[in-house]
């Protein structure tokens, strides 16, 4: 899916990711580990086109990144942040419509989507909660179903668990896993979280020294 081949990516004189390969298959469930500053957000960021590749090429779905509109990648791949991301001014329901509106779909189809998806991670009695009023797990769901409302074929997270206790954090990781085979997508998780490393079965691929390694198949 997606074809990552000797890609280089720099910041003014620092080399963060150096003659990088590395590769996700349809249907992988995977997590990405390092230490802090190894590069796994650049890593992310390069997969949605948020930064470029200085060398190398990115393949996803055998067509260079560069040569992909960036709102048709957009559509094709969900994103999950650490921080979670969602407006303060908005509902939970208004903040995961933006991102079926940011793509021209109709409002009936959103509303169904979301609330099948609402429904399925145990929020739908939240939909018209602002986030600020929602424990950090229910916003992390929230930002979940935003993420999944356009149907990606691939969901990236960014240290999804990063601001939860162990337990939401364990919950979260959980219901990713879930969806990952419900909602049959391929999923990319950053985190450097050892447990959650152990807990889940899942292809692991390691951030170190500018490299990007699998390690193994737990
Ligand atoms: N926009 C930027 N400008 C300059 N340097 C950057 C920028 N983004 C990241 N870096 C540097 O690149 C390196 C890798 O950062 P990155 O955020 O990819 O690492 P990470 O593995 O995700 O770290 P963490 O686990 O702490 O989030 C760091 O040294 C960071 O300071």
């Amino acid at each position: 899916m997606i074809q990552v081949s000797q890609v280089t990516k720099r910041y003014g004189g620092e080399t963060v990711l150096h003659n990088v390969d590395f590769h996700l298959e349809t249907g992988d469930f995977a997590m990405l580990q390092g230490r802090s500053g190894s590069g796994k957000s650049s890593l992310l960021k390069l997969l949605y086109r948020e930064i470029d590749a200085d060398e190398g090429t990115i393949r996803f779905r055998q067509i260079p990144i560069g040569q992909t509109l960036k709102h048709v990648l957009r559509r094709e791949i969900g994103i999950v942040f650490q921080s979670f991301q969602l407006i303060e001014q908005k509902t939970v329901f208004e903040n995961i419509a933006l991102a079926g509106k940011a793509v021209g779909r109709p409002m009936a189809e959103i509303e169904t989507e979301a609330m099948r998806l609402l429904d399925r991670v145990g929020l739908r009695n939240k939909k018209d909660a602002f986030p600020g009023t929602l424990s950090g797990g229910q916003q992390q769901r929230a930002a979940i179903v935003r993420a999944l409302l356009n149907k990606p074929s691939l969901l990236l997270a960014d240290e999804p668990t990063g601001n939860l206790d162990k337990e939401t954090a364990a919950d979260i990781l959980q219901l990713l896993k879930e969806l990952h085979e419900e909602e049959e997508m391929t999923m990319l998780i950053v985190t450097h979280d050892d447990l959650l490393l152990t807990q889940q079965q899942a292809k692991i691929w390691t951030v170190e020294d500018g490299k990007v390694h699998e390690q193994a198949i737990t």
